[in-house]
């Protein structure tokens, strides 16, 4: 069978990317900073979802995870137990997208890198112009909004959200992203009014060219409680070309979109959506997609704590953990792929835990290629994180994409579209 399963872990940069001085993140190191903290003793966690000592991601490892850090840092991950032998093609990305944020990391990973400069806020108290909050508390019949600034969501809501719950303005504030966010308590606000809101905000802010807008939606009854739920929506815009996903879906194939990766498309190319909250239904998911998954199957998953919950929280021991929790589901995910499903693990940016402010940090992403009877080796550097969406347009035998280069050769490629059915064996 022809299939392809594309697994991003959201924000698990392998090192600063040649223009990260651009975005004050020269150093930031996702992977080798983590695995620091680990042997320094600094990410032990008791009990029994706790993890104590060095970095151990055996599996991870075998796909050639520290090796594609080492060429793209120049040095081993501290205190990381290297294999000897790996299973994998291993290597890693740059960016040419503008910006360092989800939908421009996932839209590159899928063929279609964004050029144009995104518009952003300010970081400085009123953020958003009065013109579009005045008509964003006119056209959605709001009391007003709070926040309306640069913000940790976490911080935000401890800071802000009884102020909310009792003048029933909603939160509104943004990031070093290209982001629009509002935050409202989901029982007193109300979580589909929250969503009518940002749907109204998604209009409103057409002119100024902005990625998203999140719904942030949070439970509980006072600050020291406060949480947000698993009903975060994201408002994306559309991308500006056809990706890879719209190629297959638009010449018969099907494609699984799993988490948050249907609405970072804005559901372009999407053949059907599964939701799922936390790494382990995340997992789940995407076992049972790959078991009813057909010939010209693409099978895309966002697993969204390691940025969410950890990388923007600074929480690098609960990332850390995260990253030695989804290692331990990988063998279970190997053993569900056929012999020649094609199986890629990458990220869209960086998101260093251990890095000044809560923002992303841009870095170079892994790409560990794997399945397909391909042999281990090295992908050296890549040009463009596009070189993925190229290579799924090769593999499912596509019209080439207009950026990136295959790492799958050519005779493989006009050997899978003339017969479907024998193992290609050479990546
Ligand atoms: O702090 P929270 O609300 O998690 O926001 C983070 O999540 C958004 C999307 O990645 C970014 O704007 C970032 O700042
Ligand atoms: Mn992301
Ligand atoms: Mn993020």
């Amino acid at each position: 069978m022809t299939r392809a399963i594309v697994l991003v872990l959201d924000s698990f940069g392998i090192g600063s990317a040649p223009d990260a001085e651009r975005f004050g993140d020269a150093g930031a190191d996702t992977l080798g900073h983590i695995a620091a903290a680990c042997a320094r003793g600094e990410c032990e966690i008791a009990g029994e979802q706790g993890r104590s000592g060095p970095l151990r991601l055996p599996n991870l490892a075998s796909l050639g995870l520290y090796h594609a850090h080492r060429e793209s840092t120049g040095g081993w991950a501290e205190g990381v137990a290297v294999p000897t032998g790996i299973t994998g093609r291993h290597g890693f990305a740059r960016e040419l997208s503008s910006g360092k944020d989800t939908p421009s990391g996932h839209w590159e990973i899928a063929g279609v890198p964004v050029r144009f400069d995104w518009g952003y806020f300010p970081d400085k108290q009123d953020s958003f112009p009065s013109a579009l909050l005045d008509a964003l508390v006119s056209e959605a019949g709001l009391p007003g909004v709070l926040g309306n600034c640069h913000a940790s969501g976490t911080e935000i809501i401890a800071r802000l959200g009884e102020a909310h719950v009792t003048s029933g303005k909603p939160i509104v504030y943004t990031s070093a992203d290209s982001v629009f966010q509002i935050a409202a308590h989901e029982e007193t606000f109300g979580l589909q009014r929250l969503y009518q809101v940002c749907e109204t905000a998604r209009e409103l802010l057409e002119p100024y060219n902005i990625g998203r807008v999140i719904a942030r939606p949070f439970s509980g009854s006072t600050a020291a409680d406060f949480a947000r739920t698993a009903n975060r929506r994201d408002y994306s815009v559309e991308p500006p070309a056809p990706t890879v996903l719209q190629k297959l879906h638009d010449d018969g194939g099907e494609v699984i979109a799993i988490g948050k990766i249907a609405d970072i498309y804005a559901h372009c190319g999407i053949s059907r959506s599964v939701k799922a909250s936390g790494h382990d239904a995340l997992m789940s998911a995407t076992l049972a997609a790959i078991d009813e998954s057909g010939e010209r199957s693409l099978v895309m998953t966002n697993f969204v704590d390691f940025d969410m919950v950890f990388g923007h929280r600074r929480d690098v021991a609960g990332y850390a953990a995260a990253l030695e929790h989804f290692d331990a589901m990988l063998p279970e995910l190997l053993e569900r792929l056929a012999p020649d499903d094609l199986l890629i693990l990458t990220a869209d940016h960086g998101c260093d835990p251990t890095w000044p402010g809560t923002d992303h940090t841009r870095e170079h992403i892994p790409v560990l290629v794997s399945g397909a009877g391909l042999e281990p080796g090295s992908l050296g550097a890549r040009a463009t994180f596009a070189d993925i969406g190229q290579s799924l347009a090769s593999w499912f035998g596509l019209p080439p994409m207009d950026d990136g280069e295959s790492f799958i050769a050519i005779s493989t490629r006009s050997h899978r579209t003339s017969d479907h059915s024998t193992s290609p064996g050479g990546l």
